[in-house]
């Protein structure tokens, strides 16, 4: 089945991030990009990594880690197989979502291809088939989108509060948001 893509608020939110290499880098940057409180546990910790507002615990997992059931999501990025096997059996246990690096099928949330315009946030999925395939199609959209997408996302977004208490009729409202949103993609043109 594919998975569902859920926007999730991750702002403050408790992630635990087994691994302290390559890949766990790459996952606790964008994991802290969305405002998350990361712990880091492992053995070894790339420097790059401990730079990152992380808290680092130098130590091998310890299914313990999991004692504590409030992690919102968890990411298993170690290079032992057994050990990412270990952390997503025991968060599937406690129905905790879980990352799995190096196995797609012990994944129950993939990390997606992002696009992000402000706070329009774009993001790609193979299904766990094929990364290249995902960043193939972000870079497709990348592609096509207007310039300043954000500048205009925030635009919309005050032009359509403001809007909220002016105009008590929908059709009437989406026709002036639509007007709106066709002025301001035009003028982001005209200054190409
Ligand atoms: C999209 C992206 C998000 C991100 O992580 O930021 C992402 N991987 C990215 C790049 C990438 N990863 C790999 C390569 C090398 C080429 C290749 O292998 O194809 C490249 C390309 C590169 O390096 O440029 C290696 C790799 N990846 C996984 C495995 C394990 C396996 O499949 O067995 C292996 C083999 C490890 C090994 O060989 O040892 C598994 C996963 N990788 C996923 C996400 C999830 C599926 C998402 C989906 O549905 O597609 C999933 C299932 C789990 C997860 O990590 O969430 C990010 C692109 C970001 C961007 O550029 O925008
Ligand atoms: N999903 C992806 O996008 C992606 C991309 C590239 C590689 N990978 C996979 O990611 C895995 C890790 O690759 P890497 O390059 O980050 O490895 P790495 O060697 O750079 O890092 C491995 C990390 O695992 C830690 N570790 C080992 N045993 C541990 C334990 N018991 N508890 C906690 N931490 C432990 C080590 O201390 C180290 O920090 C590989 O299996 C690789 O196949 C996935």
């Amino acid at each position: 089945m594919s998975y569902f893509p859920l926007m999730i608020q991750l702002d403050q939110a408790p992630v635990l991030l087994v691994g302290g290499g390559r890949t766990a880098f790459h996952k606790a940057r964008i994991l802290v990009d969305f405002g998350a409180c990361v712990r880091v546990v492992a053995p070894e910790v790339l420097p790059e990594l401990e730079q990152l507002p992380v808290q680092v615990e130098r130590r091998p997992f310890s299914g313990a880690d999991l004692e504590q059931s409030d992690w919102t999501l968890v990411v298993a990025a170690t290079d032992c197989r057994t050990v990412n096997g270990q952390v997503s059996r025991l968060c599937r246990q406690r129905r905790i979502p879980v990352n799995v690096v190096d196995d797609p099928e012990l994944c129950s949330f993939y990390f997606p291809a992002l696009l992000r315009e402000g706070e329009v946030v774009c993001a790609v999925s193979s299904g766990g088939r094929s990364p290249l395939v995902t960043q193939y199609v972000k870079e497709k959209i990348r592609q096509v989108l207007p310039a300043g997408l954000g500048w205009i996302n925030e635009q919309m977004g005050a032009f359509r509060k403001q809007l909220k208490g002016e105009e008590t009729n929908p059709d009437k409202r989406k026709k002036r948001l639509q007007d709106k949103l066709r002025s301001l993609l035009e003028s982001q043109e005209h200054t190409l």
